[in-house]
C-alpha cells in the first residue's frame, strides 16, 4: 500500500528531515526541482533531444532578446511560497540544459521564504524575473512557436485560499494542456507540468477553491504533476485527477522520516491494493471453510440486483451462497441460478429462522431489496443467531433509513460494511454531504476523506464511500482510497448494477472470512480489476467472470 498525504502530514515529514540536519530546505528544493526536470524528459523524451549543456557559470544569455528562435523554451511561472522555489529550480537546470527560459514572478520577491529566495536569487544571475500579471500570457504560445513547456509553480500543498486573481493565466494554462501535443493552424501549443499541485487545487481535498461550477473549463489544468515524496490527498480525490494529467512521483530521499511521531498510524491514509491480505484458498478445507453467504432478494422482476451480488460473491470464493427470495419470486430466480441456492424468505419471522443457521457467515441486505421490504428485514438480520454477523448494508437497505438515519445506526455493529454511492450518502448523513458539496472558501477543504472518517465514526462501522474514487473509512480513523483514475481508470464500472457486484464481492470476501476493512479494501480494488481486464463494452454481468482472469494474474 502506498500512503496518500495531507500538505500538513509532508510539511511535518519535510521538517523532521531539515531538523534532523541530515538535509536542508535548500537541498531537498534542488532535489524536487531536479525531479520535474527528470520526469518532464521521462514524460516527452523527444524534448531532451539536442540539448546541450551550457554548464552552471553565469552567463548573460537568458536575455529575451539574445535568444535565438530556433531554441527550445520554457516558460515558468513561480508563485510567492517554497512552490515558486522549485519553480526557480527548474528554470536553472532547463536553462543549463540550452534553454531558452522565461520566468514569471507572481507576489513580491522581497516576500518569497528564504528557500525559495535563494533560488530566485540564483536565477537573477541567469536570467530576468518579470511580473505576472492576468493577461502576461495572452497570446504567448503564438508569439512564441517554440514554447515546449509551461511550468506552474504557483500554489503547491501551501494554497489556503482561492486563487482567482490571474484568471487570464489559469484560462491559458488550461487552453495550452487541452491543444498540447495536437498540431492545429501551425501552432503548436506547450504542455503545462504543475509542481507540486495545480494551481488553485486544494491539496487535502482535490477542490478547486472557491469554485462551484465546472472548473474544467476554466482553471488551471495540467498535462503532467509531479509530485514529491508520495502522492498528495488531492491527486486522486475530487478534481484532482483529471486537474492533474498525469502523476509522477519523485524521492527526495525522505522516506526514513515517514514514521515522525505526529503521524498516528489511523491519521494516515493508504491506497488500496489487496497486497497486505492473501486471497489464496489453502488446505484441505471443505466448501464450509470458506463461509456461507445469504443475499436477500426482491420481490418478482425485481431480483436481478441480487442476483448480481450472488455471482459476485460466489466468484470471490465464498464456499456457499444462498439467495433469500420471497415466495413470489421463486421461480423467476430459480430460472436463472445454478450454482447459487435458494431459500424462501417472505417475512422477518422467516429471515429470523434461516439465520438460526450460524454457518451462514455473512450478509447482503440492498441491491433492489424495495423499501419496505428492506426497512421490514433490517432489524431481523442484524438480530438472528449469529453475534455480530458480518453484514454489507448497499442501495435500499441505506435509503430505506432516509427518514430517521438513526435508527439504523443504533442496530448497527462493528461487523457491518455500508457501501453507500453519493445520493445514498447524502440521505444516511444530510449534515456531512452538505459540508463536503459546499463552495470551499478556504484550505484545507472538507474532503471525501473527511465526510467518509465522520460517517464511520457516526454509524459504528465500516463505510465505503463509492466513486471514481472510492474512499473506504472505519470508526477509528482508518482509512483507504481506491483510485480509478490514470494507469487505474476505469469510468466504464459506472454501470447499471455494478455496485451491486461491489456489494456481493464485500460479503463473498466477508464470508471467507475477511475484516470488514480488509473485505471493502479488496473487494473495491478487485472491482476495478475486473473491469481493467475487461474493458470498453462491459456490463455489470461480466465483472465477476473476470474475477478467475484476475486471480489468476495475481498468483492467487
Ligand atoms: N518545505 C520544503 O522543504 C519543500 C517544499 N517544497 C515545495 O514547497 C511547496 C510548499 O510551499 P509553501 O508551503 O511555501 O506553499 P506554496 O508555495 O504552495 O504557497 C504558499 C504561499 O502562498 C500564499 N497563498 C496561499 N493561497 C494564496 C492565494 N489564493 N493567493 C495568493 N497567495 C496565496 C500563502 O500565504 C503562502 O505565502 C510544496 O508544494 C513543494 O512544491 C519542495 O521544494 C520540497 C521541499
Ligand atoms: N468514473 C468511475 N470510474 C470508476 N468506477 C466508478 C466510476 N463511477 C462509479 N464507479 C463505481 O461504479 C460502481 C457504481 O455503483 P452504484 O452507483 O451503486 O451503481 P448501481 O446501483 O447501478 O449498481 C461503484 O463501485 C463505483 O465506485
Ligand atoms: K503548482
Amino acid at each position: 500500500m502506498t500512503e496518500l498525504l495531507t500538505a500538513a502530514q509532508m510539511r511535518a515529514i519535510e521538517q523532521a528531515a531539515i531538523e534532523s540536519g541530515e538535509t536542508t530546505g535548500v537541498e531537498l528544493m534542488e532535489r524536487a526541482g531536479q525531479g520535474v526536470v527528470d520526469a518532464i524528459f521521462e514524460e516527452w523524451p523527444e524534448l531532451a533531444e539536442g540539448d546541450q549543456e551550457r554548464g552552471a557559470a553565469p552567463r548573460p544569455a537568458a536575455s529575451p532578446r539574445s535568444i535565438s528562435a530556433k531554441m527550445k523554451r520554457a516558460v515558468v511561472l513561480c508563485g510567492p511560497g517554497n512552490n515558486g522555489g522549485d519553480g526557480f529550480v527548474v528554470a536553472r537546470l532547463l536553462f543549463q540544459r540550452g534553454w531558452a527560459v522565461e520566468v514569471f514572478l507572481y507576489g513580491n520577491a522581497e516576500k518569497l521564504p528564504s528557500d525559495a529566495r535563494v533560488n530566485f536569487e540564483r536565477w537573477l544571475e541567469l536570467g530576468e524575473v518579470r511580473a505576472l500579471e492576468a493577461r502576461s500570457l495572452d497570446g504567448y504560445a503564438e508569439d512564441n512557436p517554440n514554447t515546449k513547456i509551461a511550468i506552474d509553480a504557483l500554489f503547491g500543498t501551501g494554497l489556503s485560499r482561492p486563487f482567482h486573481s490571474l484568471a487570464g493565466v489559469q484560462m491559458e494554462l488550461n487552453y495550452w494542456e487541452a491543444c498540447s501535443g495536437r498540431e492545429g493552424h501551425g501552432i503548436s501549443f506547450p504542455y503545462v507540468v504543475a509542481i507540486d499541485v495545480v494551481s488553485g487545487i486544494c491539496s487535502d481535498s482535490g477542490k478547486y477553491l472557491g469554485v462551484d461550477d465546472n472548473p474544467y473549463d476554466y482553471c488551471a489544468m495540467a498535462n503532467l504533476t509531479v509530485s514529491f515524496h508520495e502522492r498528495k490527498l488531492c491527486h486522486v480525490l475530487h478534481h484532482g485527477p483529471r486537474g492533474s494529467g498525469q502523476i509522477s512521483v519523485c524521492d527526495l530521499g525522505l522516506k526514513r522520516f515517514v514514521r515522525v511521531p505526529n503521524l498516528q498510524p489511523n491519521d494516515r491514509v493508504f491506497s488500496s491494493d489487496p497486497s497486505f491480505y492473501s486471497l489464496s484458498k489453502f488446505g484441505d478445507q471443505n466448501k464450509f471453510g470458506s463461509g456461507h453467504a445469504l443475499i436477500l432478494s426482491g420481490g418478482p422482476v425485481q431480483t436481478g440486483a441480487a442476483r448480481l451480488s450472488a455471482r459476485g460473491a460466489l466468484r470471490i470464493g465464498a464456499g456457499l451462497v444462498t439467495l433469500g427470495v420471497p415466495l413470489a419470486a421463486q421461480q423467476e430466480v430459480a430460472a436463472q441460478v445454478t450454482a447459487i441456492m435458494l431459500k424462501p424468505i417472505e417475512t422477518p419471522d422467516d429471515l429470523t429462522a434461516v439465520l438460526q443457521d450460524s454457518r451462514i457467515n455473512a450478509l447482503c441486505l440492498g441491491p433492489a431489496l424495495g423499501l419496505n421490504r428492506a426497512r421490514r428485514l433490517v432489524a431481523a438480520a442484524l438480530d438472528a443467531g449469529l453475534e455480530a454477523r458480518p453484514t454489507v448494508f448497499d442501495a435500499d437497505a441505506l435509503s430505506a433509513f432516509a427518514d430517521e438515519p438513526s435508527a439504523l445506526f443504533e442496530m448497527l455493529h462493528e461487523n457491518c460494511v455500508l457501501t453507500p454511492h453519493g445520493g445514498e450518502f447524502a440521505r444516511l448523513f444530510p449534515d456531512i454531504a452538505e459540508k463536503l458539496n459546499a463552495v470551499p472558501t478556504k484550505g484545507p477543504a472538507y474532503s471525501k476523506v473527511d465526510a467518509t472518517r465522520k460517517a464511520a465514526k457516526r454509524a459504528g462501522c465500516v463505510v465505503l464511500f463509492k466513486g471514481a474514487a472510492t474512499v473506504i473509512a472505519a470508526p477509528d480513523g482508518r482509512c483507504s482510497i481506491n483510485s480509478a483514475h490514470y494507469e487505474r481508470s476505469a469510468p466504464w464500472l459506472a454501470t447499471a448494477g455494478s455496485g451491486d457486484v461491489l456489494a456481493g464481492f464485500i460479503t463473498g470476501l466477508l464470508a471467507r472470512g475477511f475484516s470488514p476493512m480488509q473485505a471493502a479494501e479488496t473487494a473495491a480494488w478487485l472491482h476495478v480489476e475486473c473491469a481493467l481486464k475487461f474493458g470498453p463494452g462491459l456490463i455489470a454481468e461480466d465483472i465477476p467472470e473476470q474475477l478467475p482472469a484476475v486471480f489468476k494474474d495475481l498468483g492467487v
